[in-house]
């Protein structure tokens, strides 16, 4: 990391701010964003961090980022944890603490997540535990690090009741989004953090999905596209995360896909080999809109511009993709039942009238979904 590299990344450095009063914060966006590292961390005033990363993203950037921590003067340990879904588990939270704990991390300290979401989700959770909250920052390393989680605070871990179902809303100090680090992720992680990009092409803006359908392909081979997607997605993020916080309202559009893809993601044990988050996100998003056509809100033909794009970048689409299978119509139900936007007992889905025109759509009658899942579940049969 010479500094004269570190002055030409400070340059390019896109900066997307996070106003949300005491809790405000910067997303940097950049390539090669991570030589800057030490002096833009240095800066929040710690003196020591804890660095949570994975068995994949450790050796490829652990040694390299505590090095310049320390040449900044900060004490660093580092947590290195398995790679997948499944680490989002209580047994990695009490790992995460115990070490944070043991490297006498405190309040004024940090935390840093360096890695993906799951990194992210766990680290930012105990970080918002170990003595009721120590600072933390994320270093995103996945494309749905950098677009989605990253941003906005939510943390947690998976129960065997279903995705995220035990969290916090922890809100990062910093996020240093190096666009260049999204180089040595494979082909698979690229699609799934893609389905999160044109998410919010999908929520509320057509002409964003427009363009990430004649641009995906600069986003995924790392050209200028990559970066203006990631910042794109960041201020749709933040934009709604400032209006909502804490999800009483607006917040649950980013939930867009999910209610269909975190059922599928607990019916495959969260088993990455199976499916990843944005896998289940791809297929959520095609059932949201397709399901929305059902119930004459939507034109079908918006649901299958959709499953054309996703399609062609890759991604699945239908039930019938879910390796090893999607499980039967009450077991679907049945995990929708623990949704956290569920209220009084009935269902809650983000739907859509059209692209780019998504809503929230509560106590939808379980009988419809049904109907929809049997029909959905016998086309791919048939
Ligand atoms: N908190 C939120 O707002 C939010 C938003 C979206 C998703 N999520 C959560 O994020 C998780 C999914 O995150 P993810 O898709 O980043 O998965 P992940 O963290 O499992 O990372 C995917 C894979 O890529 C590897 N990897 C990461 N960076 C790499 C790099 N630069 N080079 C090579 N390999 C690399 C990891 O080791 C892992 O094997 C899910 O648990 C989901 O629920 C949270
Ligand atoms: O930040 C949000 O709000 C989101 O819903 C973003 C989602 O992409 C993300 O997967 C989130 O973790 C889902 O939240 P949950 O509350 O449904 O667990
Ligand atoms: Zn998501």
């Amino acid at each position: 990391m010479s500094s004269a590299s570190a002055q030409a990344s400070t340059a390019s450095a896109l900066t997307v701010p996070v106003p949300l009063g005491e809790r405000a914060y910067d997303i940097l966006v950049g390539r090669g964003l991570i030589g800057t590292v030490g002096s833009r961390i240095a800066a929040l005033g710690a003196r020591a961090a804890a660095i949570v990363t994975d068995e994949h993203v450790g050796p490829l950037y652990a040694q390299a980022f505590s090095d310049a921590l320390q040449t900044h003067g900060l004490r660093t340990s580092v947590i290195t944890l398995a790679p997948g879904e499944a680490t989002k588990s209580y047994a990695s939270l009490e790992r995460v603490c115990d070490a944070v704990l043991e490297a006498k991390i405190e309040r004024g300290d940090l935390v840093i997540a360096l890695g993906g979401g799951v990194i992210g989700d766990l680290a930012g959770f105990a970080a918002a535990v170990v003595r009721r909250g120590v600072r933390f920052v994320q270093v995103p390393t996945t494309l749905l690090a950098q677009v989605d989680s990253s941003v906005g605070g939510k943390t947690g871990i998976n129960s065997r009741h279903g995705k995220n179902l035990v969290g916090a809303f922890h809100q990062p100090s910093l996020v240093l989004a190096d666009t260049a680090l999204l180089d040595t992720l494979p082909l698979r992680e690229m699609r799934a953090g893609y389905a999160e990009v044109v998410k919010y092409g999908l929520i509320d803006d057509a002409r964003f999905f427009a363009w990430c359908e004649r641009n995906w392909r600069g986003i995924f081979e790392g050209g200028m596209e990559r970066d203006e997607a990631v910042a794109q997605s960041c201020r749709a993020k933040a934009a709604v995360v400032v209006r909502d916080e804490h999800e009483t309202g607006d917040r649950a559009l980013l939930n867009l896909g999910h209610t269909f893809g975190h059922a599928l993601e607990k019916i495959t044990a969260y088993d990455s080999a199976r499916l990843v988050h944005g896998e289940g996100v791809a297929i959520g998003l095609n059932l949201a809109f397709r399901f929305s056509a059902a119930l004459g809100l939507c034109p079908i033909s918006d649901a299958e511009r959709i499953e054309a794009h996703l399609t062609s970048v890759g991604l699945p689409t239908r039930l019938s993709h879910v390796p090893g299978g999607c499980g039967t119509v009450d077991e679907l139900l049945d995990a929708m039942a623990q949704d956290k936007k569920v209220k009084g007992g009935s269902l809650t889905f983000i739907l859509a009238k059209g692209i780019g025109q998504s809503f929230i759509a509560p106590g939808i009658e379980a009988g419809k979904v049904r109907t929809f899942l049997m029909s959905e579940i016998n086309a791919s049969s048939s």
